[in-house]
């Protein structure tokens, strides 16, 4: 019987969208505003769940505690109030699109799931109150 837990957590960072494949005035054209040369910040919420069975001993899924460490590190150590696009070394060839963003999530924190029974069943990103991404893996 699986069952799903999930955990959040939320960040500030920066960033500018921004292709490097294409001219500046083709990135202006696709992503207006949001190619502003300086950047803009965001408020982002990240909620991560995994699935799997439960323990019938100990009566989780997995320990909410080892979540929030993995979490901290694949996301909070690597993003929270960073320039996204300098200061992480993946979007230096990808736009820091809220796409790309639950990409990586999932990517930095498939190897931590290695160590736990369960699996990691969704990533969520919140680039605004408006804009929500969802990543269930490839
Ligand atoms: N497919 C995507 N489209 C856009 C993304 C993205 O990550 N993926 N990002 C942006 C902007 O960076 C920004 O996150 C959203 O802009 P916007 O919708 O204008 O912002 P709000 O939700 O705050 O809406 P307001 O109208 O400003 O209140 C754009 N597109
Ligand atoms: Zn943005």
């Amino acid at each position: 019987m699986p069952v799903f837990l999930t955990r959040r957590v939320a960040l500030c960072a920066s960033h500018r969208l921004h292709a490097p494949g294409l001219s500046d005035e083709e990135n202006l054209k696709i992503y207006g505003k949001c190619n502003n040369p300086n950047g803009h910040g965001h408020n982002y919420v990240v909620k991560v769940t995994v699935c799997g069975d439960l323990d019938p001993i100990t009566g989780m899924v997995m320990n909410a505690v080892d979540l929030k460490n993995y979490m901290k590190n694949a996301v909070m150590d690597t993003m929270d109030h960073k320039c996204i696009d300098k200061d992480i070394e993946y979007f230096r060839t990808k736009p820091s699109t809220a796409e790309n963003i639950a990409v990586y999530i999932w990517e930095q924190l498939k190897p931590h799931m290695k160590k736990e029974k369960c699996s990691l069943y969704k990533v969520q990103l919140f680039e605004t109150e408006n804009v929500e991404v969802e990543y269930m893996g490839p």
